[in-house]
């Protein structure tokens, strides 16, 4: 039980990555809160997933793009659980379209949901953490895109690489408050955000053949790193990064 005795905030978590680490870490002994923006359904399932495994659970909807979701979702998971130790950032968005007719719409969108709402998510969480004096551990949902480009991602990439400059600067400006920060860099795991792109045989196959643990990645494989990050364990890693490709990015050739 890595995380018993503490309390998890997860954005974007009643599907995919989100709903996977969010379940996983109260598998690992925490209560859970969890931001989503309009899945009732999904949300309340995985609320109901937490309470079976013993822990409180609790689902905050918010739109992470708008400012204010920031603020009113930390207040309600300290009303409801009591404090924050643990706050993932995982909500996030991959519309994939092509560079040189990029609709400004889609651009912006993406930068709202993907980097501004990470900032302001953050910041809520860092506030409450430094509130309650005893420190705390922020994780990012990066991506192996923070490293690597994608034709179809020229407004997504950004956003990852983003992420992780903004892990490595409030990693500095929180450190004086026992709060570490760091990213994770799944590579492609098998979820409603590239379902339609790897629907292409083709391209799956391609991307399967990258890959030298042989398989795509499932949102479980996400739920041990992002334990460890959360846990004790962890208790000098900040500012770091972690890639979770199953080997993709080292393979060249
Ligand atoms: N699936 C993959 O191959 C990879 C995913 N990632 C990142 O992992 C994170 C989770 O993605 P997946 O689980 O794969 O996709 P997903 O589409 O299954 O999950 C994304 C979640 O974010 C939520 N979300 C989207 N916009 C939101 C908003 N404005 N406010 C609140 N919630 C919002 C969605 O409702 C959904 O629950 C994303 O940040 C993504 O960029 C990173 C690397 C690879
Ligand atoms: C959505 C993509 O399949 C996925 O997103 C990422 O961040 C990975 O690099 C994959 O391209």
């Amino acid at each position: 039980m890595l995380l018993a005795g503490k309390t998890v905030l997860v954005t974007g978590a009643s599907a995919g990555i989100g709903r996977a680490v969010a379940i996983g870490c109260a598998r690992h002994g925490a209560d859970v809160a969890l931001n989503f923006a309009r899945d009732v359904a999904g949300a309340e399932s995985a609320v109901a997933e937490i309470e079976a495994l013993g822990r409180k659970g609790v689902a905050i909807q918010g739109d992470v793009a708008d400012p204010k979701t920031a603020t009113d979702f930390v207040t309600k998971a300290v009303a409801a659980l009591g404090r924050v130790d643990v706050f993932v950032n995982n909500a996030g968005i991959c519309p994939f379209h092509a560079f040189l007719d990029m609709p400004v719409e889609t651009f912006e969108r993406t930068m709202q949901v993907n980097l501004h709402g990470a900032y302001f998510m953050v910041q809520a969480a860092a506030n409450q953490m430094v509130k309650q004096g005893d420190g705390g551990s922020i994780i990012a949902m990066s991506s192996i895109s923070a490293l690597v480009g994608g034709e179809y991602q020229t407004h997504y990439t950004p956003t990852k690489a983003g992420l992780h400059s903004l892990m490595q600067s409030v990693a500095i400006a929180l450190g004086k408050h026992k709060i570490r920060c760091n990213s994770l860099f799944p590579g492609t795991i098998l979820t409603d955000i590239n379902k339609d792109d790897l629907a292409d045989t083709k391209k799956r196959e391609y991307m399967e053949g990258r890959i030298p643990l042989g398989r795509l990645g499932q949102p479980d494989d996400l739920v041990g790193p992002t334990v460890f990050l959360a846990s004790d364990l962890a208790q000098y890693v900040t500012g770091a990064s972690l890639l979770v490709d199953g080997g993709a990015y080292v393979n060249l050739q």
